[in-house]
């Protein structure tokens, strides 16, 4: 199964950059990534900036990819069952997951409503760059329990 990460705006640190590499390369180990970068908005309402960014995500997402959203609103779940829950993606033959981070400003309704699944990293509010890290690290270690590696305690 093909994972793909999509989120909005370029990545301003060096310290999220370098993260970045190094989850999406322990990842490539198990399974095949891509990243894609929708552009952001500026300088407009956020409704507005929202739904332009929303019309990006939606470009770069395969038609027969299944998505999940992250937001500070969806289903909270323990590292063994976010990797349980990659693994029955895995086992029912979806081709593709996408995984979706929103802009500064989080995400239109219209493009919520494409989403198959919401999930939260936490009730805590994440900056849209450090989300990018922290879930890579939560796919990489999926797939460490998945494959009864020594690297989820
Ligand atoms: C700064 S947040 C946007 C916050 C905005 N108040 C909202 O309601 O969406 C930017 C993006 O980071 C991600 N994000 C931030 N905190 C998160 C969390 N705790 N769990 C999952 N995703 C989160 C989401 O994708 C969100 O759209």
């Amino acid at each position: 199964m093909k994972l793909r990460v999509l989120w909005v705006g370029k990545t301003q640190e060096e310290w999220v950059r370098r993260g970045i590499d190094e989850y999406a390369g322990r990842i490539r180990r198990y399974a095949p990534l891509e990243i894609a970068e929708a552009r952001d908005e500026k300088g407009a309402a956020a409704e507005a900036m929202r739904a332009r960014e929303g019309d990006r995500l939606e470009k770069l997402l395969p038609r027969n990819a299944r998505l999940v959203l992250l937001d500070e609103r969806g289903d909270e779940m323990t590292s063994p069952q976010f990797a349980a829950f990659i693994a029955r993606q895995r086992d029912t033959a979806v081709p593709e997951l996408a995984f979706a981070i929103g802009g500064a400003y989080g995400f239109a309704d219209s493009f919520r409503a494409r989403a198959d699944k919401t999930i939260a990293l936490s009730r805590m509010t994440l900056t849209h760059q450090m989300v990018r890290v922290v879930l890579l690290e939560q796919i990489y270690r999926a797939h460490t329990i998945i494959n009864g590696e020594p690297y989820h305690h």
